[in-house]
């Protein structure tokens, strides 16, 4: 270990270069925001070539510079000193001097590889590997790995700690970050994996899978950035929560053109963040559900007449039930509903003509009726009224009323019954959107024209539009059915996808490559093998490659040593990882009256607040959430930043410093997949973790 002093003129070293680089970066990104001005003064000219122009201009300049404020804090994070005397600096974009000598590799970039590749027993060529730590531009802290001592040269000083366990140590805020600096072999593999067909990341809690998969689309965007920019990459998460829980990892490594979308959102216009309970959750996952919604969306809508008589010159004709049925599975077995909507007129009429038999009616011919026809208001409200235009939503909103004719012995009666209740308030659940996105499918988009400018490719969209799509949709506006593929589709937590939601990606992803992450042991949803089914529909054939990763980055060991024995209660063979750190800390367990569950557990709360810096979670029950919810209003009004009250789903993809559970056995109880969902909880925790309960039920389940 080398004296403070010797780390001392390390850092000033490395702070120099460090200088170096930022002053490179301003000058970039003073270079940037010229083109933005330049740009927009060439708008002034008039002409539409130049406005054309101008947009494209603005709108790479404005991506570089915004690209180049990102990157300032720890845009320097390593340094590579290789066996042949070379020294090369990591950072988060790639930077050059004035003489396009390289000043910074991009993390990404080939030459960056053996930063994460290089082991001690397979150095590749590096002597010396350190992470700079920084806060903004100043260097704090130096962590290094010296992975070849033969090699290194006599005066080469070595300080720190390592780096990964720096970074393990540090408390948590309320929102993930980038681990560019520390990432893992293990976990390089997976990010770099060429983005052909599927890509699985599988592995326990802990182990990286969300950061692994957020970096690698990061990666994906460097190698092939026309590709997956213009086709789109789209990110899936579990909750609204977890998605602003993740929200500043894509854009601290300089990229903003991912589309980040929870389950519940996506389908453009509908914002569902509250998951059913589990009964009503199981039917609507299920892929029992598709033959009810198709039968939905083709059977005739309430109140559309049934019959039409029609008077033409010295004939009357009339179309009955019967024949209406008859011109609708016509209609419907060349086309989706709505795409038959300019259909229908010809359809109706053509059926009407051949009635016709009247000598005078014939006089004008086909042609004439149909013209007399096509113009008259009264026939024009009939084909409105049988075959209006359907929207998803509307149609979803009459499930209620028609489940029970519609779902015709494919549900039992507690199955529709809370269904029926679901439904009740009119407001979709997480478990409706793909119900939706389903019937959206199914009845087609309208054959309208959207406005003007929909056709113009991107690049040549005009910059504010581009602008407003992104601040919108955090970038790619999937307005028309036709309009939802992506070029790569990455899945987290997708353990927890019904049938119904994997059909929904399905539908986004059928052109594209796809990074999927997911533990089984963690799976909310209850019937693996159906899933298993569908999520192989949805890739159709794609060719998979797996990959695990194996160390549990979060939790001490103490806490997840418990939490390993829920999981292997769980499921008959759990996935298990590795945990790094010993605290010290066990696992607390207070068993006490039940009408004290509540104050205790606001008590041990209070404790863990005090007790970490980071922050604290207080996990119950759905069913008694309100109540837990009010009991601790007060604290969390304390501590707005660090506290937070959730259901045991709601915390799928989260960490924090504590948790208390409350009532670990209504957790267990409260749906069939209780256990896993316990599971969770556990493993969120990366210090302290308490349980207050009126049983133990579940301790002696597991041990
Ligand atoms: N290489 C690394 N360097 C530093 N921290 C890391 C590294 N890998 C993972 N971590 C940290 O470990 C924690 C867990 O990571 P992450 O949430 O991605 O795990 P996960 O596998 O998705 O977990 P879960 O399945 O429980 O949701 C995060 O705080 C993450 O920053």
């Amino acid at each position: 270990m080398a004296s403070t002093s010797a780390e001392d003129r390390e850092i000033a070293a490395e702070q120099a270069y460090v200088d170096t680089v930022h002053e490179r970066l301003d000058e970039s990104a003073k270079v940037a925001q010229s083109l933005v001005a330049e740009g927009i003064a060439r708008g002034h000219v008039g002409n539409e070539g130049a406005l054309v122009e101008r947009d494209a201009m603005v709108y790479q300049a404005s991506r570089r510079l915004s690209a180049l404020n990102a990157a300032h804090d720890g845009l320097v994070f390593g340094r590579l000193n290789l066996a042949d005397g070379e020294s090369r600096y990591i950072g988060r974009i790639g930077v050059r001097d004035e003489d396009r000598e390289i000043l910074l590799v991009d993390w990404r970039a080939p030459a960056a590889a053996v930063f994460y590749q290089a082991t001690a027993q397979d150095p590749a060529g590096v002597v010396r590997r350190r992470v700079l730590r920084c806060a903004g531009s100043t260097v704090i802290g130096i962590e290094d790995d010296l992975l070849d001592a033969a090699a290194a040269p006599d005066d080469m000083v070595v300080v720190g700690e390592g780096a990964l366990l720096a970074s393990l140590s540090r408390a948590r805020d309320s929102s993930m970050h980038s681990v560019v600096a520390t990432i893992q072999k293990e976990q390089d593999e997976a990010i770099r994996a060429p983005a052909r067909g599927a890509t699985i990341i599988s592995g326990g809690p802990g182990t990286g899978k969300t950061v692994v998969a957020l970096h690698r689309a990061a990666y994906l965007l460097y190698t092939d950035r026309r590709r997956f920019e213009s086709g789109g990459v789209l990110v899936i998460g579990p909750s609204t929560v977890f998605m602003k829980y993740i929200e500043r990892v894509l854009p601290s490594l300089g990229e903003t053109s991912v589309t980040l979308r929870s389950v519940g959102e996506v389908v453009d216009g509908i914002r569902a963040s509250r998951h059913d309970e589990s009964v009503a959750a199981a039917a609507k996952g299920s892929s029992r559900m598709l033959p009810v919604l198709r039968r939905l969306a083709s059977a005739p809508q309430p109140g559309e007449p049934t019959e039409l008589r029609y008077f033409y010159k010295d004939d009357v004709l009339r179309l009955d039930a019967r024949q209406l049925a008859g011109i609708r599975r016509q209609l419907l077995s060349g086309m989706k509903r709505n795409r038959a909507y300019t259909r229908a007129p010809a359809a109706i009429a053509d059926a009407l003509w051949r009635q016709v038999s009247g000598e005078r009616a014939l006089e004008k011919g086909e042609s004439g009726f149909l013209d007399v026809i096509t113009s008259d208001d009264a026939f024009i409200d009939f084909v409105e009224a049988w075959w209006p235009p359907v929207d998803a939503v509307e149609l979803w909103q009459t499930l209620p009323d028609r489940i029970g004719e519609l779902a015709n012995g494919v549900f039992n009666e507690a199955e529709l019954a809370a269904l029926k209740e679901s439904w009740a308030d009119g407001e979709p659940r997480i478990e409706d959107v793909p119900l939706i996105d389903e019937l959206r499918y199914l009845l087609g988009e309208l054959p309208e024209k959207d406005d003007d400018d929909d056709d113009v490719p991107r690049q040549l969209m005009s910059f504010e539009r581009r602008e407003r799509e992104e601040r919108d949709d955090r970038v790619r506006a999937t307005r028309s059915i036709e309009d939802d593929g992506y070029a790569h589709v990455l899945v987290d937590e997708a353990q927890d996808l019904s049938p119904m939601q994997w059909r929904m990606l399905g539908r986004r992803g059928r052109f594209a490559s796809w990074t999927i992450v997911g533990d089984q042991a963690q799976a909310s949803w209850p019937h693996p093998e159906e899933s298993r089914e569908a999520r192989a529909k949805a890739l159709d054939g794609k060719p998979e490659h797996v990959f695990r990763l194996s160390t549990n980055y979060r939790n001490s060991a103490e806490i997840y040593d418990l939490a390993a024995l829920v999981a292997r209660h769980a499921v008959p063979d759990p996935d298990l990882a590795e945990a790094v750190r010993r605290t010290g800390e066990h696992p607390e367990h207070a068993v006490v009256d039940g009408a004290q569950v509540v104050a205790e557990a606001l008590e041990r709360t209070r404790s863990m607040l005090d007790r970490v810096e980071g922050t604290v979670a207080v996990v119950a029950g759905r069913a008694r959430l309100a109540e837990v919810d009010a009991a601790f209003a007060g604290l969390v009004a304390e501590h707005p930043d660090r506290l937070r009250v959730l259901d045991g789903l709601d915390t799928k993809g989260l960490e924090f410093d504590a948790v208390v559970v409350v009532e670990p056995d209504d957790v267990v109880e409260e749906s069939e997949s209780g256990w896993r969902t316990l599971y969770v909880v556990l493993t969120r925790a990366t210090q302290l973790l308490a349980t207050v309960g009126s049983t133990e039920r579940w301790r002696a389940a597991v041990s």
